[in-house]
């Protein structure tokens, strides 16, 4: 076969592993491939092919059979691939090995997934949190420069060069770590300062899976302006827009990073700051591609991601959204029986949102006590009770009542949100 001949600035080839192991089906394996895949495109690279193999668990040396290696390692060398990405989570020994058989570089999912958070952050937050989240995975990797280093240097004894070098490479990034979370802590106290500040409205926000049209739902109901794409982790800020309901009602809403299957923890961790706009929302708006052949399951990784940030106990709307590309009608039907609160949208074709916009109104005002007062006007109190008003009273004189309508703010009820006045 005749060997491909390329330039530096094409895309990586690469292949995707993944192993059908005891309990699970191949389909589901399948499905997730294909979502490694999309991460794979989102990342630049370019997929040649894909293996999979069905064993019962995992080989400790090299995760799949020492057979199968063999065998890609050989694909690998014929199709020119440059770089090997496995679902599952390595051990750092599995990579090395893996790396000696095949001689290209191997990452697993959540490496992977790291670098599109790299490539797609673009705030100083988003940076600071990948950075962090990178270094948070690599520091318990770093064994591999030290088994390269003790190489070099023989390899014998276990307090040669090659460890000193090791553990000063780890006290740097340690070091670096803790700059990081100094400088991420800043940021934070920051954020707190501007949430405190917009604290009387209500707040909604947007999460849900990756690319389940979040922003797309945000620019539609705001006018925010938020990049959508059709890439995965396309939003790595949070964006807080504020949406008027009606002339009386205004609350804040939010757009936020997608979850995914399999997030890393140190990603969750790391990402505490972007999320902390939905960590204190009064309301989750959990938005669902119901086009995506397996949307339940994806709904049930938000679901577990929400355990994990303690945020099971919070007020959610769920929202179907894409209805535009559904075909089948029967399916809404079948979501209408199981979940009878949820709303069905598109955020690109504008389908659904004033329903919507009716159903955060009602969950907003709930927020709120409305109390009524009528005065007698004719008794002249109501100058002296509410100067503001005395002005528009004059104009009115020939009024025999006047109605007020106070809007308290439940859990603070010394703060008035809003008074308005009639004349009856
Ligand atoms: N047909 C259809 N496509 C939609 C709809 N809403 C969003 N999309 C598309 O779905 C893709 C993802 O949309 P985004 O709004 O970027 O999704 P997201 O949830 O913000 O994704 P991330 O930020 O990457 O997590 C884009 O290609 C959108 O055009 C819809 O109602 N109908
Ligand atoms: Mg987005």
């Amino acid at each position: 076969m005749e060997k491909i001949i390329r330039t530096d600035k094409q895309p990586e080839r690469c292949v995707l592993v993944g192993v059908i192991q005891r309990g699970q089906s191949r389909w589901e394996v399948e499905d997730h491939l294909s979502e490694l895949a999309a991460l794979a495109r989102t990342s630049g690279a370019d997929i040649i092919d894909t293996f999979i193999q069905e064993r019962p668990s995992p080989d400790p040396a090299y995760f799949i059979g020492k057979g199968k290696i063999e065998e890609i390692a050989e694909y690998v060398s014929f199709n020119d691939i440059d770089l090997l990405i496995f679902d599952d989570e390595l051990s750092p020994a599995q990579v090395r090995n893996i790396e000696n058989l095949t001689g290209i570089k191997v990452i697993d999912r959540t490496a992977l997934i790291l670098d599109i958070f790299a490539l797609h952050a673009r705030t100083n937050m988003a940076k600071v949190q990948v950075e962090l989240a990178q270094l948070n995975y690599y520091l318990p990797r770093l064994t591999r420069q030290w088994q390269h280093l003790s190489r070099q240097v023989g390899g014998i004894g276990t307090k040669g060069p090659g460890e000193t070098q090791l553990e000063t490479d780890r006290r740097l990034v340690r070091q670096r770590i803790s700059h990081l979370k100094e400088k991420l802590e800043k940021i934070a106290h920051q954020n707190e300062v501007q949430r405190q500040q917009r604290q009387e409205l209500f707040r909604a926000a947007l999460i849900g899976y990756t690319n389940a049209g979040k922003s797309t739902l945000m620019n539609a109901l705001t006018n925010a302006r938020v990049l959508i794409e059709d890439q995965l982790f396309a939003t790595l800020d949070t964006t807080v827009r504020r949406l008027a309901l009606n002339p009386t009602t205004t609350i804040l809403l939010s757009d936020t990073v997608g979850f995914i299957r399999k997030l890393p923890h140190h990603l969750v961790a790391s990402f505490q700051t972007t999320l902390a706009e939905a960590i204190e929302a009064d309301l989750l708006i959990h938005v669902v591609d119901v086009t995506h052949p397996h949307f339940e399951a994806q709904v049930k990784t938000v679901n577990q991601i929400l355990d994990e940030l303690h945020l099971n106990e919070k007020k959610r709307l769920l929202v179907f959204n894409k209805v535009d590309r559904l075909k089948n009608h029967h399916l809404i039907d079948q979501l209408r029986l199981l979940h009878p609160e949820a709303l069905f949208i598109s955020a690109a074709r504008h389908i659904g949102l004033q329903h919507l916009r009716n159903r955060l109104l009602n969950l907003a005002e709930e927020r709120y006590e409305i109390e009524q007062i009528r005065l007698n006007y004719q008794r002249g109190a109501a100058e002296h009770l509410i100067y503001p008003l005395a002005k528009i009273l004059e104009k009115s004189s020939d009024e025999q009542y006047l109605y007020l309508t106070i809007k308290y703010d439940k859990a603070n009820k010394s703060k008035i949100n809003q008074i308005t006045a009639k004349y009856r």
